[in-house]
């Protein structure tokens, strides 16, 4: 029997198109997905929480981090420190249970380097207009921030074509069904290899 492991999900996508939106709605209906949660130097929002929406470290707890191996991708956005904790992905994947990642797209083209069998879904705005309102309207940047977070949006952009999927976030409950759809296909093209291993072990053994 060929041990099962879990897939790696990848979501990308610039600021406020709604990847949290849309991540904290597919863990309502796909319970198996496992979410690793991301650490980071930003300071917590209001309503966030330590060690449910991320683990909140101060620069030099983060550059410890870094030194000692423990992060499996990290990038600076917008003059903060955001990174993956390796060993929780690493162990649940081995688990067998399938690990999402919300990161942004220097962050995921290092995961893409390092470990290419990923899925990269690329979560993009129904147009850039819209995208400035949806930061706008969440009220949680100040003015500076945001145009920081728009001109980034631009180059995040420009990568869209390094990612396996793209799925446009007009309406949440659509992007979630079509998150669900790219996992369910990406399972059975897992079951497509298990099947031909399966045959060829078999016609060894006849
Ligand atoms: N590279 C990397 N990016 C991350 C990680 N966690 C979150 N991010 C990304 O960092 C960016 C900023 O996140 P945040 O400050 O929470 O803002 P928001 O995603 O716009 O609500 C977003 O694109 C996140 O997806 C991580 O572990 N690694
Ligand atoms: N499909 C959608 N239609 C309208 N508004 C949305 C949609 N998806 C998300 N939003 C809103 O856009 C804002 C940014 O969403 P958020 O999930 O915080 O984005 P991100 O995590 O990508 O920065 C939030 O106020 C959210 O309620």
């Amino acid at each position: 029997m060929i041990e099962e492991k879990g897939i790696l999900f990848i979501l990308s996508g610039p600021s406020g198109v709604g990847k949290g939106t849309v991540r904290k709605e597919l863990f309502e209906r796909k319970t198996e997905l496992r979410y690793s949660i991301s650490i980071t130097t930003r300071g917590m929002r209001p309503g966030e929480v330590d060690g449910v929406d991320y683990f909140f470290k101060t620069n030099e707890e983060f550059e410890r981090l870094i030194d000692e191996n423990k992060l499996l991708e990290y990038a600076k956005f917008v003059n903060n420190y955001y990174g993956t904790p390796k060993d929780y992905v690493m162990e649940t994947l081995d688990k067998g249970h399938d690990v999402f990642l919300e990161i942004e797209v220097q962050g995921a083209m290092q995961v893409k380097k390092n470990f290419p069998e990923g899925v990269f879904i690329f979560l993009f705005p129904p147009s850039l207009e819209e995208l400035k309102n949806r930061i706008v309207n969440r009220g949680t940047e100040n003015e500076d921030v945001i145009i920081d977070r728009l001109k980034e949006a631009r180059n995040e952009i420009e990568m869209m074509d390094a990612y396996d999927y793209v799925v446009v976030n007009d309406d949440v409950d659509k992007a979630v069904a079509k998150i669900q759809a790219i996992i369910q296909s990406e399972h059975c093209k897992r079951e497509r290899i298990a099947a031909q291993y399966k045959k060829i072990l078999e016609d060894e053994l006849s």
